[in-house]
This record gives structure tokens, C-alpha cells and sequence, in this order.
């Protein structure tokens, strides 16, 4: 298993999740990329939707600069809303363009009901929450495709016309990204909340990073079948 290291609060947090970090990160979506044999059909289907989820993504980042205490806090939150808004969706608009598909078309695409869900379970968690319920929300889509990237690109058998999403995520400026997030949720956690092992609040910031895992096994799955 491609273990990276993205932090003492991830790594708890990840164990915590158990089976339903593997069902997100060994998705059948995920091995069909690695081999190839996810249908074209699929993988647009999901980056039309994935356009849209990075939207209301920037938004749940907005409100971590809303929430931030610290100046760290506030320029990592900063910087992936300039990540996500001016280069992670160019990948995407760039994909769908060759496919005949433009980008208003993906701005206004009908949002499914796994996407919707996700997205809003995580822009609640920071609404309702602190900074920590946000990130510890936002962490599962963050590090999981950080391992998802390296794990697939250390396949070399692997021959499939997936291997520029792949990179994207195995990039070392993309696992940089990861390996700040996850220093930030640490100073975040020992700032608030000092041992997260002993806290009163570790089940229901587990429960967090565990619906958003979850959440992200309900979006590969939306993925597989397109509407
Ligand atoms: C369903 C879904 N989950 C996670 C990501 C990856 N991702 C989303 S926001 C973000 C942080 C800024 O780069 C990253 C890596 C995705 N694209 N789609």
C-alpha cells in the first residue's frame, strides 16, 4: 500500500475510517483507470460532474479562509482556492473540450445527487463547525487522490489513456499540496484541541473524515453510471 506521509491527525484519522478508506481508494472506478478499461463514457461523465463538485469545492475552501485563526491557515486556504479555480479545472475543461463539451455547458451541468450531497455535507460541516469539522471534511478528497495518484502512477504495467489524470495527482507539486494540508490540520488540531487521541471531540471529527470518505465512494460509484 503507497503510505505517503501527510500528517499525524491524517494518519489517525485514515485508521479510523477503516474498510471505507479502502472502498474509496481501491473504487472500481479507480482500478478501471489504472487499467484503462473505465469507458470513455464514465470518465466524462464524471468529470462534467467533477467540474461542478470543484466549484462548490472553492467554495468550501473560501470558508476555511473565513474560519482561519492563523496566517498559515489563511494563505493554505487562499492558495487551493486559486489551486482549484485557476489550474485544477483547466484540466478538466481542457478533457471535455476535446470532447465537444464547452465550459459553460460544464458550469451549468445538472448536478447528480452523490455530488450534491458531498459537496453540501462538507460546506454544513464548516458552516456548523470550526475550522477543524471543515478540514477534517475536506481532508479525504485532498489525500485520498494524493494516494490514488501515486499508487497507480508506481504501476509501470499499467498501459491506459488515463495516465494524464493520473499524473496530475502523482506530481510532486500536487503530493507538496497534500503534505501541506495535512502539516496545516496538525498545527490546526494542536492549536484547538491539543491531543486529538484523548479529546472529547475525536469521534465526531472522525465521523467528519469518515461521511466525507464515504461520500467519496458514493461519487466514484455516481461515476460508473452515466445519466
Ligand atoms: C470527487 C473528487 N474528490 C477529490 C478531488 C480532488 N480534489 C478536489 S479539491 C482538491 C484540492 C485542491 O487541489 C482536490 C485535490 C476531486 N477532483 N474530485
Amino acid at each position: 500500500m503507497s503510505m505517503a506521509d501527510y500528517g499525524k491527525t491524517f494518519g489517525l484519522l485514515r485508521t479510523g475510517a477503516g474498510q471505507t478508506w479502502t472502498d474509496y481508494t481501491y473504487h472500481a472506478f479507480v482500478e478501471g483507470l489504472k487499467d484503462g478499461s473505465l469507458p470513455r463514457e464514465s470518465f466524462l461523465h464524471y468529470l462534467v460532474q467533477d467540474y461542478v463538485f470543484l466549484v462548490h469545492f472553492a467554495r468550501a475552501w473560501s470558508l476555511g479562509v473565513v474560519k482561519s485563526e492563523t496566517q498559515q491557515e489563511m494563505r493554505v486556504c487562499a492558495q487551493t482556492v486559486d489551486a482549484l479555480v485557476n489550474h485544477e479545472m483547466s484540466l478538466h475543461v481542457k478533457t471535455c473540450a476535446a470532447a465537444g463539451i464547452d465550459e459553460s455547458a460544464l458550469f451549468n451541468a445538472a448536478e447528480a445527487d452523490a455530488n450534491l450531497a458531498y459537496t453540501r455535507y462538507v460546506l454544513d460541516a464548516g458552516v456548523q463547525g470550526d475550522f477543524i469539522d471543515l478540514i477534517a471534511a475536506l481532508a479525504p478528497c485532498v489525500m485520498g487522490y494524493g494516494e490514488i495518484g501515486v499508487r497507480l502512477a508506481s504501476d509501470k504495467s499499467a498501459d491506459t489513456p488515463y495516465a494524464e489524470w493520473i499524473a496530475t495527482y502523482a506530481d510532486p507539486d500536487y503530493q507538496a499540496v497534500c503534505a501541506t494540508v495535512g502539516e496545516m490540520l496538525d498545527d490546526a488540531v494542536a492549536r484547538r484541541i491539543g491531543d486529538l487521541k484523548i479529546s472529547p471531540r475525536r469521534a465526531a471529527v472522525q465521523a467528519r473524515f469518515t461521511k466525507a470518505t464515504a461520500l467519496e465512494v458514493g461519487f466514484w460509484q455516481m461515476g460508473l453510471s452515466p445519466q
